[in-house]
């Protein structure tokens, strides 16, 4: 008897996560996705459809080679033979047998209109194909995994059919038979009803959903409530049009809330925020900081009044632990914090305040004012951490501004025929140990310019800012933000992202002016890595 409360986990961002719009994994990202799923601990990882392509080709053939997997099973994926062919010499079959896996999964017609529209053949012939196809791979390999594509549609439009393309594959000897929404249309309570009606087919049952309503998961979820003890999805929810169900938010559901058993377990669910990252970086998109479970902002808490009732208990704000996924709990500073926002940064710098010290009244005050005309510092803990130890007296002044000027110029370069040169020039004037110091250096561009200046002349001071790069620069208008009547006037605000080769941080800048708002951000990455390095001021 089928264990209810076990779930197999299938992945399939290998293949159908390939599926995704701009993405494209090389041979090589394949491979270290799979160690990563296999660590992960699921249970099949679909490769590819061998024979589709020479790259996924290629995949299976290193797969061969190189993969040492501990739990996982590679999978080959196909459709169902041509209408025209012999099973044996059925090329999209030959293919899938060509991988040298043991299992294959192989995707058939359950819906009457993809039948005679897409196939152009009798509902008689698409049940031949099915059980010809299962029956002679699974002869051949030693598990085959049914895909019956569009069987919730196919299921709406004409029930009797739709079971009888199961029945068919399940008779051919198929070890499950999953049951996909591939238009991804269906709602939770749908897929659970279907689901449920389909319990005596005494088959193994699995679900494949589609995000295309945004259920994906929602779906996946009702459909194991209701019998299903096999669950596709892929990471990060890649896949065709809108995307699969994405197996980082459908393990935790399935392990902590709804106490199912599978290979990943409990244990492994911390894995997930850093593969989460691993594969956006592989797939070439940015990480969505909201998330589910692995997000940045998942666990992060921004109104006073959640993070005062978090400090007291956490499970005021939280539906899990965030390290049970892997993740960690932040508290943000704004303009919509308390003094319970402050006082947990404080805690997180290692200051410890009495909790009535009127310096923290004054810096939320100076915070508050600073983010109305325009400041954010969720991504400029630089700058908020150089303020808070400023209002403690803790920052020691290592150099004064007294001004910069940038020239920007368009022109032709020896040995080059046309003015597509770009370059600029940047003027610093600083007073450090007394001395006024008026320095000139050349960049790509002005922020560019402006930074070797302030580095050349700093650096002979403080060399350990030399080792200061610009790691990453954001720039943001903001309408009217500068002004309390809310105004037309444009008010910039830039965010940069430094690196000094151990530590990264970002400082942000404000003005109605682009250069201005980056030399403010720039001058305090510089104050706050000497602060960083408790260097002493000449
Ligand atoms: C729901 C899913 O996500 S299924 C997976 C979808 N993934 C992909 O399509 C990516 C990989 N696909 C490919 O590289 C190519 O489509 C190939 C190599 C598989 C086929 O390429 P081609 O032979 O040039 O055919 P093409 O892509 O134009 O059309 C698909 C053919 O498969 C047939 N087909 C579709 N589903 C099935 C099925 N379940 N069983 C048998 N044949 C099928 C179609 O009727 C069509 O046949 P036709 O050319 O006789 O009309
Ligand atoms: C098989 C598959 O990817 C689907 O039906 O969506």
């Amino acid at each position: 008897m089928t264990d209810l409360k076990r779930v197999d986990i299938y992945d399939t961002t290998l293949r159908d996560g390939a599926q995704s719009e701009d993405v494209q994994f090389s041979v090589e990202d394949k491979l270290r996705i799979c160690r990563k799923l296999d660590a992960l601990g699921v249970d099949y990882i679909e490769g590819g459809w061998p024979g589709a392509n020479p790259k996924d080709d290629a995949f299976f053939a290193r797969a061969r080679k190189e993969l040492n997997l501990s739990h996982s099973r590679l999978s080959a994926f196909g459709s169902t033979r041509r209408a025209a062919a012999r099973v044996e010499e059925d090329v999209v079959v030959r293919g899938l047998l060509s991988a040298e896996v043991g299992v294959i999964t192989i995707f058939g017609k359950s819906w009457d209109l993809h039948v005679t529209q897409a196939l152009g053949i009798s509902l008689a012939q698409n049940l031949e194909l099915i059980h010809d196809t299962i029956r002679y791979l699974k002869k051949r390999v030693d598990r085959v995994f049914y895909d019956a594509e569009h069987f919730f549609d196919g299921f709406a439009a004409n029930p009797d059919y739709a079971r009888q393309t199961l029945e068919a594959a399940r008779d051919a000897g198929a070890d499950a038979l999953i049951l996909c929404d591939t238009n991804g249309g269906s709602l939770p309570s749908q897929v659970g009803a279907a689901v449920a009606g389909l319990r005596d087919l005494n088959a193994v049952l699995g679900i494949h959903t589609h995000n295309d309503s945004e259920l994906a998961v929602a779906n996946a979820l009702a459909a194991v409530e209701a019998g299903c003890a096999h669950v596709q999805g892929t990471l990060n929810g890649l896949g065709e049009r809108c995307g699969n169900a994405n197996l980082i938010s459908v393990l935790p559901n399935l392990i902590l809330k709804m106490g199912r058993e599978t290979s990943v377990g409990e244990e492994r669910l911390p894995k997930l925020s850093a593969l989460s990252r691993f594969v956006n970086e592989l797939a070439n998109r940015p990480t969505q900081k909201n998330q589910p479970f692995v997000g940045s902002s998942a666990f992060a808490h921004k109104g006073g009044i959640h993070v005062s009732a978090v400090l007291k208990d956490s499970r005021t704000y939280e539906h899990i632990r965030p390290e049970q996924v892997g993740n960690k709990q932040r508290v943000l500073v704004s303009d919509q914090s308390g003094r319970s926002n402050l006082l947990y940064k404080f805690s997180e710098l290692g200051i410890e305040l009495d909790p009535k010290d009127p310096r923290i009244q004054t810096l939320l005050e100076e915070v508050k004012s600073l983010e109305l005309h325009g400041y954010q510092f969720d991504g400029a803990e630089g700058s908020l951490e150089l303020r808070a130890r400023r209002a403690l007296g803790q920052v020691p002044t290592y150099f004064e501004r007294r001004g910069f000027r940038v020239i920007d110029e368009r022109r032709i370069r020896e040995d080059e025929d046309d003015d597509r040169f770009m370059g600029a020039e940047g003027t610093v004037k600083i007073l450090i140990g007394g001395v006024m110091e008026h320095i000139v250096a050349e960049g790509a561009g002005p922020v560019d310019a402006l930074h070797n200046a302030l580095t050349l002349v700093l650096s002979r001071h403080y060399p350990s800012l030399g080792e200061i790069e610009l790691a990453d620069y954001k720039v943001r208008i903001l309408m009217g933000s500068g002004s309390m009547s809310g105004g037309a006037d444009a008010i910039v605000r830039v965010l940069i992202e430094w690196n000094d080769g151990e530590r990264r941080w970002g400082t942000v800048g404000v003005s109605d002016h682009i250069i201005a708002a980056s030399y403010d951000a720039m001058v305090e990455a510089l104050e706050y890595k000497l602060f960083l390095d408790k260097v002493r001021p000449v």
